[in-house]
């Protein structure tokens, strides 16, 4: 009986769906699943379903993953100190080893089985695969909380990308194929560069013009200082929300990636739980929305 309604609950949710299937046939949704989402098997065995049927229904996902908390993880292991500026690891050229052989090895081929264990052919790559990302240095200042005088912090060999060639993904989507993206890039002075998974995402989505930017983390979305959900943001109430304190670590370079896509060519970015079951397929595909969306002013 239990089953019979689970088979129900969820045709009724693919009849709700339909219509956004056709009106989405052919675009690209870019999926950013991040490392605190990762943790539960279960929720990652459904994320990789999800993302089975956008590809089985005529949707391009492309996934971008993040690892920040195995990084780290392995970074005790090693006894590498790890230490963050605005939710930016600072990385020197043994910290950008540790980065690229955890996130292109470990995590990325990991996603890569979960999605053929869920039925589909996935390629995983980095952003130095195909000329995917070129990347430059981060620059950042920060203000002494005593003086108010700026200051230049070097954080070492992490990227942004300056170049996002998509040739590699279109061929991937092209071929039937799920690209599976790890967030590290090749500076054009050749070294490897350690980019916040969330930058590389929103500069893949505004790069391929994509219909949807999905941030999966480990909140409902962007909550207030009570802990209540933010259903809607523009790129103003955001600047308000870093002014006033509200949003702080992984969540400034998290919303700054979907002030950028959306301001570059990516129709709107969606902040959700990748905790909850079916979360983006729930965000998009039903009335019961989730998390917070973000659009241009
Ligand atoms: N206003 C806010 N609303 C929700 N989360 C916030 C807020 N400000 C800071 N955060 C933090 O941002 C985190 C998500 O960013 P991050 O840790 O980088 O996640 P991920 O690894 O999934 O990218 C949350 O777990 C939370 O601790
Ligand atoms: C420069 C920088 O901070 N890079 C990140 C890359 C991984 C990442 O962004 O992972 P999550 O999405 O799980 O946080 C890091 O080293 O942690």
């Amino acid at each position: 009986m239990a089953d019979d309604r689970t088979i129900l609950a969820k045709a009724e949710t693919l009849i709700e769906a339909l219509p956004y299937f056709q009106r989405y046939k052919g675009r690209t949704f870019v999926v950013k699943y991040g490392g605190h989402a990762m943790g539960d098997p279960k929720a990652a065995r459904e994320f990789a379903e999800d993302v089975v049927l956008l590809k089985a229904v005529g949707i391009n996902p492309v996934v971008v993953h993040g690892g920040g908390p195995q990084i780290g993880a392995m970074l005790k292991r090693l006894g590498v100190e790890s230490s963050f500026v605005d939710g930016l690891r600072v990385t020197d050229k043994a910290t950008a080893d540790i980065a690229e052989m955890v996130l292109s090895g470990a995590i990325n081929k990991e996603l890569v089985g979960w999605i053929a264990a869920a039925g589909g052919k996935a390629i995983g790559i980095s952003g130095k695969d195909g000329g995917l990302v070129t990347a430059t240095k981060v620059e950042r200042t920060t203000k002494d909380p005593d003086s108010n005088i700026e200051r230049v912090v070097d954080l070492g060999f992490v990227g942004e990308p300056s170049e996002v060639d998509t040739t590699i993904l279109d061929t991937v989507s092209a071929a039937g194929m799920i690209p599976v993206v790890a967030p590290i890039g090749a500076g054009a002075d050749g070294h490897t560069y350690n980019i916040n998974a969330d930058t590389m995402a929103g500069a893949i989505a505004a790069a391929l013009g994509a219909a949807r930017l999905f941030l999966l983390t480990d909140v409902k979305g962007v909550l207030d200082k009570s802990g209540a959900l933010l259903t809607d943001l523009d790129p103003a109430a955001i600047k308000q929300l870093r002014d006033d304190g509200t949003i702080s670590g992984g969540m400034i370079p998290k919303l700054e990636t979907c002030i950028h896509a959306v301001e570059s060519g990516c129709d709107a970015a969606v902040v959700l739980d990748g905790r909850v079951p079916h979360a983006m397929l729930l965000e998009f595909f039903t009335s019961r929305g989730a998390g917070t969306l973000i659009r241009k002013a």
